[in-house]
């Protein structure tokens, strides 16, 4: 398991929910929720009723609102059935993520995602056969993702490979790009992947519930601006970032390519731009 890394009073003033566990856990299980809450630093209640919590259960670990049951509850599950049809029945490298990534000739392209959130995107890039490191500054979505990662060990189709392609690093990405290759041993990555939270300004009924609980849970990344310099200085290849349709460039920096997806936009800046890049 990843270790928490320092955060900022900022980033832990932002961490609401506790840890808790249904009503009828056992021993067992009311421990392994302690450990969690502990190893991530967030505050641990066998009682709570009511708020924004991570559920501790035998099956996994859940972002849910008490007082909202019907909103559902947000967990990583890499098994699911839509990554699995994704995964299995999707575009492939035709994929808008994998065309902006330039995973095209390319096998084992090396991808930072610089901010994971719940590693969908990162999934779906590894599932290409990208090597993935992911950074995440939550506590709370680090801690769903490392579940989703541990579960995914035990999954009979994801065991294989999912494992050695996809790591987690719980810090903030500024910080962890401008020390990258001596923090973490690594070489730098050929692609660096940022998809920073947007404001969203409608509360719009089509706003998932997902991203309402997301909404909720972190806000917009205020400073998400500050992602794309050190992004640029450690990539080799490219750069590419996600965003909602119309939505300003991220820094105000006009990237050398626009993919526009129906959804997203994907801005791709090339780092050693040529002639028919
Ligand atoms: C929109 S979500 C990413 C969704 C992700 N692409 C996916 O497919 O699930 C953005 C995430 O980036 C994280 N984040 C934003 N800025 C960050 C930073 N500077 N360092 C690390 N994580 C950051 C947020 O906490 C949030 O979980």
């Amino acid at each position: 398991m990843v270790m928490p890394n320092k955060l900022t009073s900022s980033e832990l003033e932002k961490v609401t929910p506790v840890i808790t566990v249904p009503g009828n856990a056992n021993s067992a299980l009311v421990e392994r929720a302690k450990r969690n809450a502990m190893h991530w630093q967030l505050g641990f209640d066998e009682n709570a009723t009511q708020g924004l919590v991570l559920m501790q259960s035998e099956a996994h670990l859940a972002l849910k609102q008490l007082d909202e049951p019907k909103v559902g509850e947000v967990l990583v599950d890499f098994a699911s059935d839509a990554l699995t049809f994704r995964r299995l029945h999707g575009g492939g490298k035709k994929e808008a993520v994998a065309k902006a990534v330039g995973l095209k000739g390319q096998t084992d392209w090396r991808v930072l995602d610089a901010t994971a959130g719940l590693g969908r995107d990162a999934f779906v890039l590894a599932s290409l056969g990208c090597n993935i490191d992911m950074i995440e500054r939550s506590p709370v979505v680090a801690a769903l993702l490392a579940d989703g990662l541990e579960r995914a060990q035990h999954s009979p189709e994801l065991s294989a490979w999912l494992p050695q392609r996809m790591r987690l690093h719980h810090g903030i990405g500024v910080e962890l790009m401008a020390n990258w290759c001596t923090v973490t041993q690594n070489v730098a990555p050929d692609v660096v992947y940022l998809d920073p939270m947007f404001p969203h300004r409608k509360k719009s009924a089509a706003v998932k519930k997902e991203m309402r609980l997301f909404q909720q849970l972190l806000g917009p990344d205020e400073d998400a601006d500050a992602l794309l310099a050190p992004a640029i200085a450690l990539a080799k290849k490219r750069v590419v970032v996600k965003r909602p349709a119309g939505a300003p460039f991220l820094a105000q920096q006009k990237p050398h390519i626009e993919m526009q997806g129906k959804a997203n936009r994907f801005d791709v800046y090339l780092i050693n731009p040529k002639v028919g890049d």
